[in-house]
């Protein structure tokens, strides 16, 4: 049985001034060396539920423990072994790139050898060895978030919560990010990944929790989430003269037809229903002058789940 390490119950928060649930009577159990992912769409309320997983936010109703303690009890403690990296860029941006590193190292109680020796093979493992003494604020945004990520490398902590790590970074560095999220995973760590982009994630995590208007819409292991969602495609079609009512009408024993644009349709088709759909479609009358089938997009993930799913 695996050993959990967060065990989050009914978590609900409202904003005051908005009384919006961000978060929605969410429950969920995070287990130790797991890579989970959250996924959700913009104001899903992925960031609100980090913030009180920290102890950042307190809920308006509902518990969050982390190994077996209170987190707003023991805010500290969680403190001490949980590294964030947040959205936020730098605040500490008149200090050197090293001494970003080391000085959150010492912060985390590391010996003034130990830290200089980390923030070294930190530094050299981001491939940013060569900025080592160059002020944050002259460096590029990309670089900035590298550092960031140095950051939270820095003492080892047991759980590591990376709201959206490869932000801003080229294909190579996201590359080279995603190497050492699996490499620090392998050696123990617990990550709590944030994140829209499941393209890349999949590749990574090993459970998703997907976040939408504050709920939870489903946890699982990516393979079975996939399975679910591999079972469709998104048809898209382009009409200049068509009447769509009379396209949704020849399609209604399929689906929904959404207008995207005016002259833009599409819908999610089942994948043995698609050669039945495309020969319909090209009707003369429909006026459908392109059409293409593509895979399903983290939308239709989001849309897939949602029509499933009503926890
Ligand atoms: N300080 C705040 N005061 C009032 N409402 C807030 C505040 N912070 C967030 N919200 C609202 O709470 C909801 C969830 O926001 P949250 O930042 O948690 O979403 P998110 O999933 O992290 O989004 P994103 O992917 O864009 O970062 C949104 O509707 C947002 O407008």
């Amino acid at each position: 049985m695996p050993q959990s390490i967060y065990e989050l119950k009914n978590i609900t928060l409202s904003y005051k001034k908005t009384n919006d649930k961000a978060n929605d009577n969410i429950s969920l159990t995070i287990y130790k060396g797991e890579i989970i992912g959250i996924l959700g769409p913009n104001g899903a309320g992925k960031t609100t539920l980090i913030k009180q997983m920290i102890g950042q936010l307190a809920p308006t109703m509902g518990t969050i423990r982390f190994s077996g303690q209170d987190v707003l009890k023991d805010t500290k403690e969680v403190l001490r072994q949980v590294a964030y990296y947040s959205q936020e860029t730098f605040a500490l941006s008149f200090l050197k790139t090293w001494e970003a590193i080391y000085f959150t190292g010492r912060l985390r109680g590391l010996s003034r050898t130990e830290a200089k020796k980390q923030t070294d093979s930190i530094l050299k493992r981001l491939e940013m060895s060569e900025y080592r003494d160059k002020l944050l604020k002259k460096l590029s945004g990309g670089q900035r978030r590298l550092i960031s990520i140095g950051t939270v490398l820095i003492g080892n902590a047991p759980v590591m919560i990376l709201d959206e790590p490869t932000n801003e970074l080229d294909p190579l560095k996201r590359k080279l990010v995603w190497e050492i999220i699996k490499e620090r995973n392998r050696n123990g760590t617990t990550i709590i990944l944030v994140t829209h982009n499941i393209l890349e994630a999949e590749k990574v995590v090993h459970r998703v929790a997907v976040i939408d208007r504050g709920k939870l819409l489903a946890v699982d292991r990516v393979a079975e989430l996939k399975r679910r969602v591999d079972q469709r495609m998104r048809l898209e079609m382009i009409t200049y003269n068509g009447n769509h009512e009379k396209i949704q009408e020849k399609l209604a024993a399929f689906g929904t037809v959404e207008e995207v644009e005016e002259t833009r349709l599409h819908m999610l088709v089942e994948k043995e229903s698609a050669a039945a759909i495309i020969e319909l479609i090209q009707d003369d009358d429909l006026y459908i002058s392109q059409f293409s089938l593509i895979p399903p997009s983290l939308e239709d993930v989001y849309s897939k789940i949602n029509e499933q799913e009503d926890v």
